[in-house]
């Protein structure tokens, strides 16, 4: 938990408790960043990640606590185009007949008007962001005949045409080669480097100090939190790790109202924002 300078950070989570039913997925889990960092989300399946994120971009309603990003309500933030999401790989519908460029100018929809016709301002955003992924010659393509790591570049470049100023990224470098999740760190941290800031959950350990500013290593509340070094020590991972997993419930609805339609429709219709 850390904001590292003055300013308002650009994601305040506060006693954020989250349930399904009897499930307690998240417990007064409290988690700050400023602008311009990196933070690794780290927990054994069931800890809470994907939670974490759904209730950040509202589509869970917490039982308890708040969430402002920018210092505002999640809804204003991303009618503002500020905050970007990119689901876990399963919830999206990789069959949706979209091609890489119409789905990185799903980033653009927030600021066009409801006939969403593309300018010449925004075109060439979405040239520059497929660019700057490395995704231009696979440009016309439709997203379901992409690899794992480029269907992940295509989200980033989203973000990217979206000039989004949080990333919210679930698990990027899941079915990702060696060589893409390289190529992948090294653009998250030019984004930082230009004062954007990224959450991302990852199972991969090793990865993190190269990557992460700080980490939060969750298990249904925050059990360490700060600088890697001193978050991934081998008692907090033992403590994550070691210990069983939350109680792996069958999935069943939840009775923390939906507030916006669900993660994997969501996520290819309104580009995050
Ligand atoms: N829709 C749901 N209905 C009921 N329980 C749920 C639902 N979604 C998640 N859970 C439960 O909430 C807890 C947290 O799940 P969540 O998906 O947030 O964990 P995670 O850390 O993202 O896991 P993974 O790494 O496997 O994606 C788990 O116990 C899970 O079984």
């Amino acid at each position: 938990m850390t904001t590292n300078g003055a300013g308002t950070p650009v994601l305040d989570v506060r006693d954020l408790s989250v349930r399904y039913n009897e499930v307690h997925a998240l417990d007064d889990v409290s988690v700050t960043l400023a602008a311009g960092r990196i933070c690794g989300l780290i927990g054994v399946n069931g800890s809470g990640k994907s939670t974490l994120f759904k209730a950040l971009m509202g589509l869970l309603v917490p039982r308890e606590g708040s969430v402002e990003l920018f210092g505002m309500t999640t809804a204003q933030a991303r009618k503002r185009g500020l905050v970007a999401y990119m689901p876990q790989a399963e919830e999206v519908d990789w069959t949706f007949p979209v091609s890489v460029s119409d789905v990185v100018a799903m980033g653009l929809y927030g600021r066009l008007g409801a006939a969403r016709r593309l300018g010449a301002a925004e075109r060439a955003a979405v040239d520059d962001a497929l660019e700057r992924v490395g995704l231009t010659a696979l440009r016309r393509r439709q997203i379901g005949q992409l690899s794992g790591g480029q269907r992940k570049r295509v989200f980033i470049a989203r973000s990217i045409a979206q000039d989004a100023r949080l990333l919210l990224l679930d698990e990027p470098f899941a079915g990702v080669d060696q060589a893409s999740e390289r190529t992948m760190t090294g653009l998250l941290k030019s984004l930082r480097d230009e004062g954007r800031s990224v959450l991302v959950s990852t199972h991969d350990l090793a990865g993190v100090p190269a990557l992460c500013d700080e980490a939060v290593l969750l298990h249904r509340r925050v059990l360490a939190a700060g600088d890697p070094s001193e978050v991934l020590t081998h008692g907090n991972l033992a403590r994550a790790f070691g210990a069983a997993p939350p109680d792996p419930a069958p999935r069943a609805p939840v009775d923390t109202a939906p507030a916006a339609p669900a993660a994997a429709s969501a996520s290819l219709s309104d580009g995050g924002s």
